[in-house]
């Protein structure tokens, strides 16, 4: 490690100090997905509810049917739509029609497909017109038992999970209509720098279109927050605390941030906090223990990472803040590090604040040497090249985070990356 710098293991710990999970509440099923799961979830009811036919064809009695497969006649007495309701039953030697998903009439223990019959098909639209069919013993029954796809009281979701579309559709067909859950975080990006403007306007001299914003209110979305986008502010410690301010004040929609008066459960910065005469971020920080108030708990510190050495953590108001560095891949390289963990811990992920640097890694061969900076962990952009990886370009460029599947993460004390070595990649896509 380089002397006096941090490690990256030691600020992931201090982020994970700063961050706690969101309160839970209750959403509606068809609102939650999204949002983590709070509590266990279990089928309220059985799926199906009822015995119901697996196929489109005749419901019949096996005891009609010789073991043999030797075909029968049977009067066909009637026909059980899907949705209909119970009461239909038949006796020895009838049929009736059934569709997929229908509940076979009391009596009935199998269904015989259309195409295995004398019907052949049915035609949609037309009613029935045959009074008797013939058919055989099929090998299988084509009968749904109830709760055969969800039994009533199944553990379906884990407290910790994502509500996903899956959770969703098994959670609605088994019953469950409001769920426990801490919603989507919402996070408060701002960049920093007197050279910004925003995307899309006209570049004076001297100015560069702000990065930084979109991409890091990008990969916090992909995180699984909601974002709320500010600034790019000016290197002024007055704009930037107007900013601040604007992020903790409340804002959305009351139906899916239930508590009064939330604003964003974390701030993002990108910019300002290295060793310029002009950085915003520190000054505002260095200002922490002054009557201005704002600040508290602020950390300024050199990690030990190569890009994104310079980092600090504060609370404004109360609110968590993660303040990276300016340069694009170095701001990047510090989500995934750093601000992807507040997300999952915010969003009470299951294993979120534990082994933050082994979440998604793959072991994967480098296809080629590269350099990494001693004492420093490396985040290299790689790419993917028949499975083994490669640097996506230049070390620290933007295009070269561009075409990268993933971050190589080489650890400080390895200095020299050789073809056929195995390196840690954080995957990006
Ligand atoms: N004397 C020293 N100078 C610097 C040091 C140091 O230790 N001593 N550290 C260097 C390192 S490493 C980094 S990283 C940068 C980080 O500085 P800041 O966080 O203060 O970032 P800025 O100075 O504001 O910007 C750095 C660079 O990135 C561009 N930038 C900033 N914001 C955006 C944005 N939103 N979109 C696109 N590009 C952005 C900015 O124009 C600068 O080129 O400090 C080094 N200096
Ligand atoms: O920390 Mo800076 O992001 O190395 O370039």
């Amino acid at each position: 490690m380089e002397s006096g710098l941090r490690s990256v293991t030691e600020h992931v710990e201090r982020v994970v100090a700063l961050v706690a999970p969101l309160p839970a509440v209750r959403l509606d099923l068809v609102d939650a997905d999204g949002a983590t799961l709070a509590e266990d979830q279990h089928a309220h009811a059985s799926v199906p509810p009822f015995v119901s036919a697996a196929m489109d064809g005749y419901a019949v009695r096996l005891a009609d049917l010789p073991p043999d497969g030797a075909p029968v006649t049977l009067q066909v007495t009637g026909d059980v739509a899907a949705g209909a309701a119970d009461g239909t039953g038949i006796g020895p030697g009838q049929a009736v029609r059934i569709m997929t998903g229908a509940p076979l009439p009391s009596g009935a223990d199998a269904v015989v497909p259309v195409e295995h019959t004398s019907t052949g098909r049915f035609v949609a639209g037309t009613p029935r017109a045959e009074s008797s069919v013939r058919l055989a013993r099929r090998a299988r029954a084509h009968v749904r038992a109830a709760g055969e796809d969800v039994a009533r009281g199944e553990l379906l979701a884990r407290a910790g999970t994502a509500v996903t579309a899956a959770t969703v559709g098994a959670l609605a067909a088994s019953g469950t209509v409001r769920v426990p859950v801490r919603r989507r975080p919402l996070v408060a990006v701002i960049s920093t720098g007197a050279e910004l403007v925003p995307v899309g306007e006209t570049l004076g001299p001297g100015q560069i279109t702000d990065s930084n914003g979109p991409m890091l209110a990008a990969a916090a979305r992909a995180a699984g927050a909601d974002v709320v986008r500010l600034g790019p502010v000016p290197d002024d410690p007055g704009a930037l605390r107007a900013a601040l301010d604007a992020a903790v004040q409340p804002v959305g929609d009351p139906a899916i941030r239930p508590e009064p008066g939330a604003g964003a459960d974390l701030i993002v910065t990108a910019g300002g906090v290295s060793a310029g005469a002009a950085d915003v971020v520190r000054e505002v920080l260095a200002a922490a223990a002054s009557a201005l108030g704002g600040v508290t708990d602020a950390d300024v510190a050199t990690v030990a990472m190569s890009p994104g050495k310079p980092q600090a953590l504060a609370r404004w108001r109360g609110v968590p803040w993660l303040a990276l560095p300016g340069n694009p891949v170095g701001a990047y390289a510090s989500f995934e590090l750093f601000v992807r963990p507040a997300i999952d811990l915010l969003r009470g992920l299951r294993g979120a604040g534990k082994d933050l640097l082994g979440r998604t890694c793959l072991s994967l061969h480098a296809a080629t040497a590269w350099s990494s900076p001693a004492g420093r962990l490396q985040a290299l952009p790689v790419r993917l090249v028949d499975g083994a990886v490669e640097p996506a370009g230049s070390h620290h460029s933007l295009s070269a985070l561009a075409a990268a599947d993933g971050l190589a993460l080489v650890p400080p004390d390895v200095e020299k990356v050789r073809a056929g070595d195995v390196v840690q990649v954080l995957m990006l896509r």
